[in-house]
């Protein structure tokens, strides 16, 4: 224990190379034999927040420049938009922050199909894990909405809400997001990049692995069992 928060103390110090030994050694090793646990985000995995995002942001704010999809860059749309314009920043907020934003986002390709088929394979517990805002007035009460819509009642119960990931126990998170931290230095999990167009030109350090399409799933799966 004592060596683990050492190396949770040097990887917080921005010691990159440290840093990535640290994390191969953290990552989700998985027993043969036992279950596999995954646990799914939504933003961006599930569902279309970038499409959704820029649809309504050029809807409300027609007047204004935006940013396409291949021009996207880091996680942050609100810095991205700040960096292009000032009043950009807070008004990309306003829509996420809006009525209906989540409910209507558009499911990612293949992100309902694989899904349903998942929590069917055997010995595997699939989770939904995902961050809701902080402006709580819509979010989650339309994520579990989402979720119920798309994935029906019984996936309900495997939601997960939290704003810190790293203490959501599982072998697998499949997330659009870079770089997850949080209070636990070191995740059970194995954090796969689901790619977006704001992560593409984010180069992983081995062995740190992307998950392109909703088509891969499988072999992904089969991967953390061997
Ligand atoms: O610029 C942004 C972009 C997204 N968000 C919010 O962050 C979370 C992301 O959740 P994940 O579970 O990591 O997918 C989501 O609630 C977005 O609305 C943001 O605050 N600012
Ligand atoms: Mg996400």
């Amino acid at each position: 224990m004592i060596f683990l928060a050492r190396l949770a103390n040097l990887r917080r110090s921005g010691n990159k190379v440290l840093g990535a030994v640290i994390k191969s050694v953290c990552a989700g090793h998985h027993s043969a034999g036992a279950r596999l646990r995954v646990l799914v985000d939504m933003d961006g995995v599930l569902a279309d927040f970038e499409g959704g995002f820029l649809k309504k942001f050029r809807d409300t704010y027609p007047e204004d420049p935006y940013i396409e999809l291949q021009d996207r860059r880091g996680f942050w749309v609100s810095t991205q938009y700040g960096e292009l314009q000032p009043d950009l920043c807070e008004k990309a907020k306003s829509i996420w922050e809006s009525k209906n934003f989540f409910i209507e986002l558009e499911p990612i390709p293949g992100a309902v199909e694989a899904v349903k088929e998942m929590v069917n394979v055997k010995d595997t517990d699939v989770f939904i894990c995902t961050s809701p805002i902080k402006k709580y007035k819509y979010c989650p009460y339309e994520k579990y909405a989402w979720v119920e819509k798309h994935l029906g009642k019984d996936f309900l119960e495997l939601m997960v809400l939290t704003r810190d990931k790293t203490l959501v126990s599982g072998n697998l998170l499949i997330d659009d997001k870079p770089d997850i931290s949080g209070v636990e230095p070191c995740p059970k999990w194995e954090h796969v990049l689901f790619s977006a167009c704001h992560n593409m030109h984010v180069q992983l350090r081995p062995p740190k692995r992307r998950l392109h399409s909703w088509d891969d799933w499988k072999p992904l799966l089969d991967s953390k069992r061997q």
